[in-house]
This record gives structure tokens, sequence and C-alpha cells, in this order.
């Protein structure tokens, strides 16, 4: 018995053996993919990526930018994947291509049932339908008064550190504005962060460990079921900043829950309807994705993809401004004297016509790269081609905006802030087609519209009214040195001023 049991185990080792190097053969001579560029070791195993994002911690993006600079502006990054990097290139975006997100790729973010993580082009065609009329440029307009409120406290907190030289972190008063705005424009709910003193710190320093646990739950599975069934003492235990986070989401939970069993049980129309209602009123959406549970996801998500995108541009271009100072004094120049003008402060569709603030929300935009990940595709219907290279059908193929905003073919000193580069109206329209923040396509951002109206009005806001100086920041404690789908710096201080 134990002979045979040994006799077993030698010939399932052999079969593994066989199997694996059968694989790697595969992988490297076989597949249609091995006639791309690319290093062997990529090639081979996801463990080399896996090393780079888990263990390296975010850095396969700089492995990638690498080799590219070797391989050409085609390479195979992992045994299944291509990435490109051709900023004329749009083939796999393109609208009529109906292509699907990659859905191993998408796991970080935890659900596949919400629309940003659902993998299938048709099932999220319906699924974006039933959302898209409640982000137009229209409703945004309509919100502008709620956005005044949620900025205006901003403004306030700010007036009482002017003078005082004690340093305030702007880069946890972005979020928390972000956050206010996303879930009272989602919801109709603020959850008031910006009003506690330190601007939730502790809050916005727990949430952000969330996508690094996303990346490895992109490569291991199961770490975010975990998350979500730990019970409350437990996360408690763990970091009690977590439970605030906890108590945050669960809140948005029950709230689309309420409104789910209340929508079942009455037939009245409702005034002012959020989110939730016109999911569930929407013809469009079939009856089983109605059900409370997914559209808590949606609700999530819109959380989750409306915070940190706008909180790091803000931050970001901000501190380029203030390291410019001359800019942030020709931005002020141009705001007071529109509003002189018009004899009050201006509102978000004039913001947009002011030359210099529109050209630093497009520079600002660009430098900071909010989202970093490669925002892979699927093609499963046609095989797509690369200049002499044909993509078999079915391949993901990646692209990074980050590389294109940082081409300095396109930008000339892609690092250095330069809103002036988008200010002669025809180089504008040249320039503006690279400026890519909102992804392409029809997976591209729906809340960009939101998006750029918190952008105008927080920059005006805050540059019209106030004198800042740096305090204790440098320039790389806002730089991208990670990817966990968001930018991370190294530093953990974010962006700190003092208000004169
Ligand atoms: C500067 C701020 C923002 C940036 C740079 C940004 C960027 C992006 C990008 C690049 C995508 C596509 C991701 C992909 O292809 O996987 C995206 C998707 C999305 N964004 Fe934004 N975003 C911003 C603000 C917002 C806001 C304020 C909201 C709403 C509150 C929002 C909601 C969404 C949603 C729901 C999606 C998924 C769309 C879909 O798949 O149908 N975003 N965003």
């Amino acid at each position: 018995m134990a002979m045979a049991s040994s006799f077993q185990i030698t010939l399932t080792l052999l079969g593994i053996i066989v199997a694996t190097i059968g694989v790697a053969i595969y992988r490297l001579f076989l597949t249609p993919l091995a006639r791309f560029p690319g290093p062997k070791l990529a090639a081979l195993t996801g463990w080399y990526e896996t090393y780079f994002d888990c263990i390296k911690k975010g850095r396969y993006w700089v492995e990638i930018e690498e080799m590219h600079k070797k391989y050409g502006p085609i390479v195979r990054i992992s045994p299944w994947e291509l990435h490109v990097d051709d900023a004329d290139w749009n083939e796999p975006y393109k609208i009529s291509s109906r292509v699907d997100k990659y859905h191993w790729y998408y796991k970080f973010v935890g659900s596949s049932a919400a629309a940003f993580g659902t993998a299938d082009h048709d099932l999220h065609r319906v699924r974006r339908k039933a959302q898209q009329g409640y982000f137009t440029q229209d409703a945004v307009a309509q919100f502008d008064p709620q956005l005044r409120v949620i900025t205006s406290k901003l403004s306030s907190w700010l007036e009482g550190f002017k003078g005082t030289g004690q340093p305030v972190n702007l880069s946890n008063a972005f979020r928390s504005l972000a956050t206010d705005v996303a879930t009272e424009y989602c919801f109709h709910k603020s959850y008031n962060l910006i009003d506690s003193p330190d601007f939730a710190a502790s809050f916005q320093r727990a949430i952000r460990d969330f996508p690094q646990i996303g990346t490895w739950h992109r490569h291991f599975g199961l770490i975010l079921d975990v998350f979500s069934a730990m019970p409350r003492w437990l996360v408690a235990l763990i970091d009690p900043a977590g439970v605030s986070v906890l108590d945050f989401f669960n809140d948005i939970v029950s709230g689309t829950n309420t409104i789910v069993a209340a929508h079942k049980t009455s037939e009245a129309q409702l005034d002012n309807p959020n989110i939730i209602h016109r999911m569930l009123e929407s013809p469009d959406l079939p009856a089983k994705d109605k059900a409370a549970w997914r559209l808590a996801l949606e609700a999530r998500t819109f959380v989750g993809a409306g915070t940190e995108t706008t909180g790091n541009t803000l931050s970001v271009t901000t501190y380029h401004l203030l390291a410019n100072p001359e800019k942030a004094e020709r931005l002020k120049k141009e705001i007071q004297a529109a509003n002189r003008e018009a004899k009050r402060p201006l509102r978000y569709q004039e913001l947009q016509q002011l030359p210099y603030l529109s050209s630093v929300v497009l520079e600002g935009l660009r430098i900071s790269s909010s989202v970093a990940g490669r925002l892979p595709r699927i093609n499963t219907r046609e095989a797509i081609k690369y200049k002499d290279h044909v993509i078999p059908v079915g391949t993901p193929v990646s692209m990074t905006q980050k590389m294109i905003h940082d081409n300095p073919t396109i930008f000339p000193s892609p690092r250095t802030f330069m809103p002036e580069r988008f200010l002669d109206p025809s180089e504008r329209k040249r320039l503006e087609r690279y400026v890519q923040p909102f992804g392409r396509g029809s997976r591209a951002c729906l809340g960009i519209h939101l998006a750029y109206a918190e952008l105008y009005c927080t920059l005006a806001m805050l540059f019209q009214s106030f004198d800042m100086n740096l305090f204790d920041t440098e320039r790389e404690d806002l730089e991208q040195i990670r990817d966990f789908f968001s930018p991370f710096p190294e530093s953990v201080k974010g962006l700190r001023v003092a208000i004169e």
C-alpha cells in the first residue's frame, strides 16, 4: 500500500513536471502571443507580475515602461496580455468594437456585478444605460448650489487657519470634499467629512488601504471576501480607523436597502429621485439587476470611483500651483477680474470659459494621471491590428494613460506643470485629444461632468480667496511611485499648506 502511494506520488510529481514543461514550451514558443516581444520571464509566468504588484508593491508599471524602452511600442507583459505605448492608437477602446473588460484585472474592485467591474460589453451597456441620464452635464449644472455649499464649508474651515502658521492637510480636505460631493450628488446625503476638524484624516488613511488590498485580491482572490465577511469587532481590533470605513459603507448599503424596500410598496412618483431610485425605475434594467445587493454595489462604486480620483487631481494641481507662485498669482488675478466684471462669484459654466483656469484644470488632469491602472480590454469578436502585428481574438490589450500624458514628443518637459501649453486655442485643440484622464470608449468615466464641476469650483474658490504656502511638502509627497489602480506616492504625508 505504502509502495503504491509512493509510486502514485512519483507519478503525480512527474505529471506536474511534464505539464509545467508543456505549458512553458507552449507559452514561450507555440502560442500566437509568442511572436510578440517582451521579457521571457513575463511570457513564462504570471508570477512575474505578481512579484512586482504584491511584493514590490504596485511597481509593475515601472517594469512595463522599461519593457517599452527595450522592446518597442508593443510588448507582451504576461503569458496572456499585451501592452501598447502609442498615443495615436485607439483600437482597443473603439466603441464600435464592443470590447469587454479583462475580468481578471478588474477583480481588484471586488465586484463584477456593478457596471464598473462588469466584464461583458453588452451587459455593461444595459447597466450603464440605467445610470447615464443621472450624470449628464445639465444634471450637474443643477447641482451647482449644493456644490457651492460644500466648497463654502471648506472655505470657512480654511478661514480659521488664516495667519495661524498651523499646517492644513489639503489632501485629506480634498478627499473629504470629494466624498461629500459624491454622496450628496448620488444619494442626496452628505456624510459631512469636510466638517470634521482634521478632515477625517484616519478615515482617509484607512480607506486608502483598499486599493492595495484589491491588488492582492486580483492575484490571489478571496481576500476582499474575507474582509467583507469580517465582524465589526474584528475590524476594530485590527484597525480601529477601519471601523469608520466599514460603518460608512454599511450605511450606504442600508440606505440602498431602505429605498429598494420602500419602492416595492409605494407607487408614488418622487420629486427628487436619487441614483438608486433612478436605477429602480429604469425600464432598461432587468428585474434581477434591481436587487438591493446589486444596487448597493453600484452605490459603493460611485463613491469609490469619485473620491480618490478627484481628491488626487485637486491635490496634485494645487501642489504645482503653489510650487510655482507666479502661476497661482496669474490664476488668482484672472478669477478676481472675472468676478469683478460679473459683480458676483462666477458660476461653474462661467468658470469654464476662463482661459487660464481651464488650462490649469487640463494640465492638472494631465500631470496627475489620477487613474494609474492600465485599463485592459478584450476584443472577443475579431482580431485587431497594431502596425504589422495581428493581435489574436480574445487577447487582453492594455494602455496606460500616464504614458501618454508623460510622452515628451507630445508634451515637452512632461513632468513640468505648464498650463501655458494649452493657452493657444489651436494648440489646445491639438493636444486635448491626448489628455485622457477619464478613459476612453464605452467604459469612459460616468462622472466626468461632476468631476469637472468639482475641479473648477474648488480651485476657483481656493485661489481667489487664499494665499497659501507649501508646508513641509515636496514633489515626492505627491508623485506616483506605486500603481494600485490609483496612483500612490511613497510618503503618506499628503499636501500640507500654511494659509497667510
Ligand atoms: C478627476 C476625477 C476623475 C477621474 C480622473 C476619473 C477617471 C475615470 C476613469 C479613467 C474611468 C475608466 C476606468 C476604466 O476604464 O476601468 C472612470 C470610470 C468611472 N468613473 Fe470616474 N473619474 C473621476 C471622477 C469621477 C466621479 C466624480 C464619479 C462619480 C461620482 C466617477 C464615476 C465613475 C464611474 C461610475 C465609472 C465607471 C463607468 C463605467 O464603467 O460605466 N468618476 N473614471
